[in-house]
């Protein structure tokens, strides 16, 4: 939860365009884009929304998805036990082969938020040490903790064989 609000943030933070305002935002149907330009890297944000009649689109992106990023509400503990079971699914689904994982524990503007490490704890993911990955502290309304997690983020991506192996489809089709 405050998927848009962080795609705005970061449009903020790393484009020339500045990002919707919080009131502006609405639930989302469907799909929303974020281009942004970081430490020299191009990325796409692809915000697919949590509603749950919507996660059943979430995996036709996955082949193409060089990472992911999900965000939870931290300051909801009631639903974290949702968070948790669609994250494992997310986690196992073998289209997401090796690919690294930026959990956002956004809300940290308000007092009841656990932090990155509490959320982990929480959660308690086995399926997460397949993967590189970091829990992170963010709010998307004051933008603390984006930089850092976006930072680890691309040099996650850098590093990882799934990058190296997606690059080297696209050239396929492009030759093809
Ligand atoms: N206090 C606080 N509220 C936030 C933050 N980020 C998002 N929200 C609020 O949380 C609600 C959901 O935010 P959205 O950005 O629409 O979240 P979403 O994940 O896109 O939601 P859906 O599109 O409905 O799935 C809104 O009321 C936001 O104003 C934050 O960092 N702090
Ligand atoms: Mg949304």
């Amino acid at each position: 939860m405050g998927l848009q609000t962080l795609l705005e943030k970061l449009k903020t933070l790393y484009s020339e365009i500045e990002g919707l305002p919080p009131d502006r935002i609405v639930p989302t149907v469907g799909l929303n884009i974020g281009r942004a330009e970081a430490y020299k890297s191009k990325l796409i944000f692809w915000d697919l929304g949590g509603q749950l009649g919507l996660r059943t689109i979430w995996e036709k992106y996955f082949e193409e998805a060089h990472a992911v990023i999900y965000v939870v509400d931290a300051a909801c503990q009631a639903r974290f036990g949702d968070a948790k079971s669609a994250l494992e699914k997310v986690l196992r689904h073998e289209d997401l082969y090796d690919a690294p994982f930026l959990v956002f524990a956004n809300k940290q503007d308000l007092p009841e938020a656990f932090s990155g490490d509490e959320l982990a704890n929480h959660l308690n993911l086995k399926e997460l040490h397949d993967h590189a990955h970091l829990f992170q502290s963010i709010s998307a309304y004051d933008g603390s903790g984006i930089r850092d997690g976006i930072s680890w983020l691309v040099e996650a991506m850098r590093k990882s064989k799934r990058t190296e192996m997606l690059r080297h489809r696209a050239d396929a089709v492009v030759v093809a």
